[in-house]
């Protein structure tokens, strides 16, 4: 019996963030480097459908970089990175859109709506949502990677308050109509201010940031611009650690999405996990 009734009190200990977070709007960014494994991806898919069930806002930003870098490899092209951006132009730029709007995000939008959640897949170019400019005009082997300009919310806005929960790829528009890609981190960031969300959550492969193999679970602007500059921050985690500092959200964390049930640790229990970022 002593087993049945510690089950009980999980969902009584979870009340009180529940009452606390009903309405709420949580953005998380799914990164492509934590969708490997399709039984660790189902776990991420079911706390998601969780937190939609109890009443809480969960907006999806997906990223899908290895996966676009496996079918570049199986077109023959080659992929180049500058500090986790990738470097896409005319001849990539299709290739980027099909595996980001295309397979990827109806993916998760049928793994929502398999486990009882209500998903609607959209990319950045539906409903205006991200307007960008290109990220370095002076390159040419960038002239498809975009920044965003401004974020327009209408949409997704609409499909919250229709109940559905939005899965968005990170593809923008330029002002002449054309795709830029634009890195996910940054998307989920500006997406995330744009809506006033009370969290952003990145969700990687990794359990937060580290220095020295050893988890930081709290970093601030100046000490993480100082461990991008010594090369301890590098990679993909260089996107991620700026929008989070950029970002106006009070509450962004770094989690390892690999980790079963990551997101409920994060938000159900009082300790948390991962690297949270602050800005001060
Ligand atoms: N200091 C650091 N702490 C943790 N991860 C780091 C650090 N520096 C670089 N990384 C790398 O950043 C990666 C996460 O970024 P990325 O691969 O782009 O993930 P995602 O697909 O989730 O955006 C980690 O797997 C790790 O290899
Ligand atoms: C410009 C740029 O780098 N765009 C990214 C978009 C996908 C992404 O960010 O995916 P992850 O979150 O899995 O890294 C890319 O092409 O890989």
């Amino acid at each position: 019996m002593e087993k049945y009734i510690d089950k009980a009190r999980i969902l009584i200990e979870a009340l009180p963030y529940i009452h606390e977070f009903k309405g709420k709007i949580f953005v998380i960014k799914y990164g492509g480097s934590a969708m490997k494994d399709p039984l660790l991806r189902q776990n991420v898919i079911m706390d998601i459908c969780l937190l939609a069930s109890v009443g809480i806002l969960p907006v999806i930003v997906h990223g899908g970089g290895n996966d676009i870098t496996k079918l570049l490899d199986e077109v023959g092209q080659e992929t180049t990175f500058h500090n986790g951006i990738r470097l896409t132009n005319d001849d990539n730029v299709d290739y980027v859109e099909m595996m980001l709007s295309g397979k990827i995000n109806k993916q998760i939008v049928a793994d929502i709506n398999f486990s009882h959640g209500l998903a609607v897949g959209i990319s950045g170019r539906d409903g205006c949502l991200v307007k960008a400019e290109l990220f370095d005009a002076e390159n040419a082997s960038m002239d498809r990677v975009g920044k965003i300009c401004s974020i327009e919310t209408a949409l997704i806005e609409t499909l919250l308050n229709a109940g559905y929960i939005p899965v968005i790829s990170p593809i923008g528009t330029d002002s002449n109509g054309k795709a830029l890609n634009i890195n996910a981190d940054e998307v989920a960031g500006e997406i995330a201010n744009a809506l006033c969300a009370e969290k952003l959550i990145y969700l990687t492969d990794v359990d937060g940031v580290f220095e020295n193999d050893k988890l930081i679970s709290q970093i601030n602007a100046k000490e993480a611009s100082d461990l991008i500059e010594k090369g301890v921050i590098s990679g993909g985690m260089i996107p991620k650690v700026s929008y989070c500092i950029q970002s106006n959200v009070d509450n962004v964390h770094i989690l390892n999405g690999t980790l079963e049930h990551s997101i409920l640790l994060e938000i159900f229990t009082q300790e948390g996990i991962g690297t949270k970022v602050i800005k001060a």
